[in-house]
């Protein structure tokens, strides 16, 4: 038996039922939309009277968009797959083998990312189920921050419990702070106990956040601090490396006399003079230091604030990565990006529910999904380049753990220039090698870039989580969080990787497609801001645009309206979503599209123009008591002013007059009610799903008192913007 079972997979492949019955669901669909587009062909008005014709060509420009956009999304569910990792078959078989596992940790801001939450993450990873010996972690700090070093210092003592205790237990998760709020009152001594040292670690660092430095009485016993005496700022200082847990040491190890995951703190050098390039320049230069140290041949990489929900998450990377028959082909194993703070409704749709549980898989049916920065496990090699090749297979034996040589000072001395600002200069750094850059997400690009070069990878989505994260917890972050990330894209769009070029052969089209839907997001932000706007002011003209329900030519408008969005609402349940938080997510769509991608927009514009630079505005991950309050009870959060504010508001507010213009219409129209009723119909309900859409908006306007409610400024000045917008249009045209 043992022997037979030698040779069976580490993981198997599902294809989704029923997906033919979807196919013809969505050619109806498409039937429905090309209607849509004859009767606008066919019903171009003759007269340009009231400026009806260019109207029209504007609708059908936008149903045009609309509906190819709609294609591109149908890739994403032509073909979606499951994967199952079989961890008992690795186990029993690669044992021995298993690789070296570098894990990196990326923070760039002890204020908007507390120190706290970044020790969570760390001691997750360093707290995974894998040989101790084969397992590194190295914290990157943007911010070169002593504090940040110091914290890691105390959570690295504090490690050396806590790792024993998660094994004892075997507890999940491993994060100190949610494994403690996942419990209830009645303790055993032993939690009791590690409980009062986490929280013991927790207020030390705390208290140097407070104070700002390091307590006096306690400098002198950390290593290393003299590092800092030539740094400047976080943007100007020298390379701050040092390596807190040396795992050759074999005094290195926990309470129980077990070895220690090797752990590393590093900034890489900052210059005023140097672009930086964000989070791409700091994973390379991880890449880079960590070859001279450890040198796992394989890499999972997390942002600061999504730790490790389950301890054996490893192995099912590895199930993929080390299939005797098709892991070789893998590149990167990639794990959904989930969030332990979403509330039920989730009202900044930041849950990303249909992109994790149904894009993701249609793009692994293609060939493999995107890289998303976090949780995902990367070939070295490949990331450092390698491009793939028939007959390439990974010699998992060969390679040693650890095999640097000297004292802990002498190899820091020697990996900093690695670090530097100048080593990557005339080196194919960024280009061919390692995270790209030049792109705002680093991760897509990069992604696409090995996947252009031959590779494939794999999205594996386990029932329980294997990350969880923070999501934006204001409409703010979120509006900016979706600038970055449709800028991003849509630069990817534009650049030599482009998911639109051919020739290259490499990607199927159906995953280039799907690329397309994230890609195309900043454009999208046009058709929406004219379909929510346009229709709604010639309804305060008393202008149909649409046919009339008595129409034949009605019942396209009507059926692909309700398909779409009956298929959105059935998709947002079947992944476990909420009718309510599904609504929500409509709002947010309406909001991104005509804020933050028409600004991504934009500013694409500008930059192709010369006019501007993009930069990485990074999502806070701390908020105050009171909005914490309001997010918790899925009340809106406005609070700030800003033009992404602006425009969202101008728009409801444009919306909410032409409905009146349009009540005020009803009540004067006497005998006329019927006819007006039967030429409009699609126009009124157009303005009355946006006016209820708009509700939470309205509230922050005009009725909350809280401080999370609109700024009056901001609310007067979009006033006054939106009515100008329904008196010139109403009079002047
Ligand atoms: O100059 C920088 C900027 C950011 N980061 C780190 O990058 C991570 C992601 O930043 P965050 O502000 O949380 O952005 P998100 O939008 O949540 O991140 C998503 O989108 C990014 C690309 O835009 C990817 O890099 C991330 O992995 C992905 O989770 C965090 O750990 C940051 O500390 C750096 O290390 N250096
Ligand atoms: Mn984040």
């Amino acid at each position: 038996m043992e022997n037979e079972g030698y040779y069976l997979a580490l993981f198997d492949t599902k294809e989704e039922k029923g997906r033919i019955w979807y196919r013809v669901f969505a050619f109806s669909i498409l039937v429905g939309i090309c209607l849509i587009w004859s009767y606008r062909l066919n019903f171009i008005p003759q007269h340009d009277g009231e400026g009806r014709r260019w109207v029209w060509v504007g609708l059908f420009a936008a149903e045009l968009w609309f509906g190819f956009y709609w294609l591109f999304t149908q890739a994403s569910r032509w073909n979606p797959i499951h994967r199952r990792p079989f961890k008992h078959r690795l186990s029993k078989r690669h044992e021995a083998e298993f690789p070296g596992v570098d894990i990196f940790v990326c923070t760039a801001d002890p204020e908007k990312e507390p120190l706290p939450m970044v020790m969570n993450t760390v001691l997750s990873v360093m707290a995974y189920d894998y040989p101790p010996e084969k397992l590194n972690v190295y914290l990157s700090d943007d911010a070169g921050s002593e504090l940040t070093y110091y914290a890691l210092v105390e959570a690295s003592k504090f490690a050396r419990h806590w790792i024993p205790f998660c094994k004892k237990f075997n507890i999940q998760p491993r994060s100190p702070a949610s494994y403690f709020a996942s419990q209830s009152n009645h303790q055993s001594k032993e939690v009791v106990f590690i409980q009062k040292l986490y929280k013991e670690l927790e207020s030390r660092i705390n208290v140097s956040v407070k104070l700002g430095q390091i307590p006096k009485e306690i400098r002198s016993s950390i290593k290393g601090l003299s590092q800092w005496k030539s740094y400047v700022s976080r943007r100007d200082h020298d390379t701050l490396i040092q390596i807190v847990v040396d795992g050759r040491d074999p005094k290195a190890t926990d309470v129980e006399g077990d070895m220690l995951p090797t752990l590393v703190y590093l900034a890489r050098e900052k210059r005023p003079q140097y672009f930086h390039n964000f989070k791409a320049g700091a994973m390379n230069a991880l890449l880079r230091v960590s070859s001279q140290i450890s040198n796992g041949q394989i890499i999972l990489n997390v942002d600061c604030d999504m730790y490790s929900n389950t301890s054996d998450t490893i192995k099912d990377a590895l199930c993929f990565l080390m299939d005797e028959e098709k892991g070789h082909e893998v590149a990167f194993v990639q794990f959904p990006q989930k969030f332990h703070n979403v509330t039920k409704n989730e009202i900044y749709g930041s849950s990303l529910r249909v992109m994790n549980e149904v894009e993701f898989r249609g793009m692994d049916g293609f060939g493999g999904p995107r890289y998303l920065g976090t949780g995902c496990f990367h070939r070295r090699e490949v990331l450092c380049g390698k491009k793939y090749s028939n007959g390439y297979k990974n010699d998992w034996n060969g390679k040693k753990y650890r095999n640097y040589e000297g004292s802990i000072d002498e190899v820091e001395e020697k990996v900093k220039h690695l670090a530097s600002c100048s080593y990557e200069k005339n080196t194919q750094w960024g280009k061919e090698m390692g995270l790209r850059y030049g792109c705002v997400v680093e991760d897509g690009v990069t992604g696409l870039s090995i996947q252009r070069q031959g590779w494939k990878s794999i999205y594996y989505s386990p029932k329980r989580e294997a990350f969880l994260g923070v999501a934006p917890t204001s409409l703010i972050q979120t509006l900016v969080q979706h600038k970055r990330w449709s800028e991003g894209d849509l630069e990817i769009l534009l650049s030599r990787y482009s998911p639109a070029r051919f020739g290259q052969g490499k990607i199927s089209l159906g995953l280039r497609m799907v690329y397309c839907i994230y890609s195309l997001w900043a454009v999208n932000s046009l058709a929406t801001l004219y379909y929510s706007t346009i229709p709604l002011l010639y309804l305060l003209r008393g202008i149909p645009l649409f046919p009339k329900v008595s129409s034949p030519w009605f019942i396209p408008f009507a059926y692909v309206t309700f398909a779409k969005y009956g298929t959105s609402l059935v998709e947002f349940l079947l992944t476990g979503g909420t009718i309510l938080g599904w609504w929500n997510e409509q709002r947010i769509w309406l909001y991104k599209r005509t804020s933050s991608y028409l600004f991504a927009l934009v500013d694409i514009v500008l930059k192709i123009l010369g006019l501007s630079n993009s930069a990485f505005v990074i999502t806070a991950k701390v908020i105050d008591e009171e909005v914490s309050q309001r997010y918790e009870n899925e009340i809106m959060e406005f609070g700030v002013s800003s033009p992404l504010f602006t425009i969202i508001t101008t728009i409801s507010l444009v919306n909410f007059l032409c409905f009146i213009g349009m009540m005020k219409k009803v009540v004067e129209s006497g005998s006329g009610l019927v006819m007006f009723l039967e030429t409009m119909v699609l126009q009124i309900l157009l303005c009355g799903i946006l006016i209820m859409i708009n509700w939470p908006l309205y509230q922050g306007l005009f009725f909350r008192k809280d401080k999370g409610k609109m700024p009056t400024s901001l609310t007067i000045k979009s006033f006054i913007l939106a009515l100008l917008i329904c008196i010139s249009f109403s009079f002047l045209l």
